[in-house]
Formats: C-alpha cells, structure tokens, sequence
C-alpha cells in the first residue's frame, strides 16, 4: 500500500527515492511552522525528521502514523515516551554519520592546536607580525580524553590513536569490554580523565541523563592548556561555565559543534571569543554520511511499513505492543 512518508527536513535525494521506489509517497514538509505542519502531516505513516522536534502534539495530528525516522545517532527531539505509547516505532540511524564526526572532532582540534583561525586572518592581513607571536601545539604524545564510546567515541579515540597522541576512554560502564577489546586505557572516574586529558572529547547522547555533565565543577578539573570538543549535544555542557571558564583563561580553547540552543543565538558569549572554533551541527554532514545516513533511514522506515522488524529500532517497546495488538486483533 502507498503510504505518505513526510520528510521534515531535506535529506539526501537517495533517501526519499528509495521510500518512491517501494512505493511509498515521500513527500518533503513545506513548512515546519506547527499548525502547517498538523495540517500536512494528518494522513502520514511515517515521519522522517532531522532535529525537528516530534512531540506528542505532532503525533496525535496524524492518526495513521506508525514510524517516526530520526536522520542520524541522537534521538533526544523525539519525544519516546509518547512514541511508545501510542505504539508509533521510532527508528534511526547509529553509526552512519560516526566517521564524519569523528574527523570533524578531530578538525576542530587541529584548529584550535594550530591556531587557524588567527593565523589564517593574520595571513590575510599580511602584517607579517603573527608568525612570531605565535605558538603551535604538538599533538604526538598529547592525552586524548574520549568520553563516550558508542560509535563515534570508538571512531575518534581510533583517529587519536592513529596520530600517536595518548588515548584514555571514560564511559559510564565499569571495565567496558569494548574499550579493552579496542586496546584503550579505560579511566574509571570522569574527573579523573578531566585532570590528565590535554584533549576532552564529548561523544554521549542528549537528554536528562546527560544534562551538565561538564559543568563548572568539571571544568575547573581540566588542565588550563586542555582543550574541550563537543561533537555530541549541547546540553552535555554548561555552556555558560564554559564561556565564563574560556574568557578567564582556566581552560585552553573550545571546540564546539553544537549547542544548548541552535541555532547559536547571536548574543551567545561564545560568539566574542578568540580561544574557540565554532561549527553549526554540521559534524555528520559529510557528502558520504550523509548519502549513508539517508539510505539507512529510509530502509528503516521501509521494512517497519512492510511489516518487518527494524534493524535500528530505538523503542523495542512499541514493537512488541504492536506484535500483540496485531495478534489480539486476527484473534478477534
Ligand atoms: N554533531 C552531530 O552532527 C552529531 C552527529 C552524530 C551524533 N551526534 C551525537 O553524538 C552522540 C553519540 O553518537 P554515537 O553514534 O556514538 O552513539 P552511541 O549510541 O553509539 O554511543 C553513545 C555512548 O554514550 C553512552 N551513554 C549513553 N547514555 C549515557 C549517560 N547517561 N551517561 C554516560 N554515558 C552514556 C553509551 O553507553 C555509549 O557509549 C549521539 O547521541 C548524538 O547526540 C552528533
Ligand atoms: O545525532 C546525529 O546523528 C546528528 O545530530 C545528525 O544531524 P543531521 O541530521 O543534521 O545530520
């Protein structure tokens, strides 16, 4: 049976030529404006969104719905409660984009040890003045902190690796076999990973459980030459104990792909600051994760229409409810 899936926000043209192929409807939003958007999604089966928040409003505006598609790793702006209640699959895509993040972690370190920013402005400039003033940071030898290690903390700590600096894993399971399996150093405590690391890179999910995680308390453990990364989510970090702790010079720089509130709003203090390199959330945008992560959904999306179990299913919940209420109504 066609069934319209409404894209929220643009994918890569192979995701929604997949969804055609199978016969499906696909169809891009035209506008994320909320009563709009009620209004176009009412007769949709599925819902593919990017970080468009799909919450229990948007959900009861389309009777029909059974799978919700989120483009990438973090779920946090699906709201799975109500997903699980209403027996709506959510599925999404780990490990698509884990490669593009992870050298983008990376980037954002080159820039900040090698002062890119500054010495591509002065090159510019040509006041011929820069290079002496200027002081490089070598990262052989320097201590790579990795905390997370799902997809892309296990990518980056690997690229880390590859460069010859020094890599110790935190993750919030005790002896982790994946971390001893990979050949990392595991540190059992966060704060201590913060004291030794001259490099912090943030690769855990949003939400509750992660809120502030890296607050002022934790920023004050850092070394005041460490760098900070966050490829993962804004609200991992205190972003104003983090700007506060730049501007004093008690950290040594930031780099930051995303944010507390995106986009970055204009009178973030982050904004005036020389010692941090900012991207908008665009860490998992390679050409290729993003083909791969479009691909991946819409297989995803595809096999919960047919009927089929979802590889990536991030609420198996919502499976099982629907397994027994398909199975109570032929029974009927
Ligand atoms: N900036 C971007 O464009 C971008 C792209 C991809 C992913 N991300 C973010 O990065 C996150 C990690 O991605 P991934 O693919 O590695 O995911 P993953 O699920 O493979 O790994 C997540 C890791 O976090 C750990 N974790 C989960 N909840 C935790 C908690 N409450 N406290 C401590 N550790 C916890 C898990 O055990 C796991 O080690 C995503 O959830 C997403 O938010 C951002
Ligand atoms: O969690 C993720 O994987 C990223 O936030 C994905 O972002 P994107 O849909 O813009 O690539």
């Amino acid at each position: 049976m066609a069934s319209l899936c409404l894209i929220l926000q643009r994918i890569h043209d192979d995701g929604p030529a997949l969804l055609r192929a199978a016969g499906h409807d696909s169809r891009l939003s035209r506008s994320l404006e909320r009563e709009a958007l009620a209004g176009e999604i009412a007769g949709a089966r599925a819902v593919l969104t990017r970080d468009a928040r799909v919450d229990a409003a948007l959900m009861d505006a389309a009777p029909g719905l059974e799978v919700i598609g989120v483009h990438g790793a973090g779920v946090d702006n699906v709201d799975l409660a109500a997903a699980t209640a209403r027996g709506i699959l959510v599925v999404n895509t780990p490990g698509a984009n884990a490669r593009s993040v992870a050298e983008h972690a990376l980037a954002l370190v080159f820039h900040l040890a090698k002062s890119l920013g500054p010495g591509d402005r002065a090159a510019r400039a040509s006041d011929g003045t820069f290079k002496y003033r200027s002081a490089l940071t070598e990262l052989e030898c320097a201590i790579f902190g990795v905390v997370g290690f799902g997809a892309i903390g296990a990518a980056t700590a690997r690229l880390a690796r590859a460069l010859g600096m020094e890599v110790v894993v935190w993750t919030r399971r005790p002896a982790d076999p994946a971390v001893a399996a990979a050949g990392f150093p595991q540190i059992a405590a966060l704060d201590d990973l913060l004291g030794v690391a001259d490099i912090v890179s943030l690769h855990l999910p949003g939400g509750e459980g992660t809120r502030h995680l890296i607050g002022a308390a934790q920023i004050a453990r850092m070394k005041p030459s460490a760098l900070l990364i966050n490829t993962a989510r804004g609200t991992v970090v205190d972003e104003a104990a983090l700007a506060v702790a730049l501007r004093e010079g008690r950290i040594g720089g930031a780099g930051l792909d995303v944010f507390e509130v995106e986009p970055l709003p204009p009178a973030s203090p982050l904004i005036g600051l020389d010692n941090v390199v900012l991207t908008p959330h665009v860490s998992g945008s390679t050409q290729a994760a993003l083909k791969r992560t479009a691909t991946v959904l819409a297989g995803e999306v595809i096999a919960a229409l047919a009927g089929r179990r979802p590889t990536h299913l991030v609420n198996p919940q919502a499976w099982t409810a629907r397994r027994i209420g398909a199975r109570s109504e032929a029974g009927a």
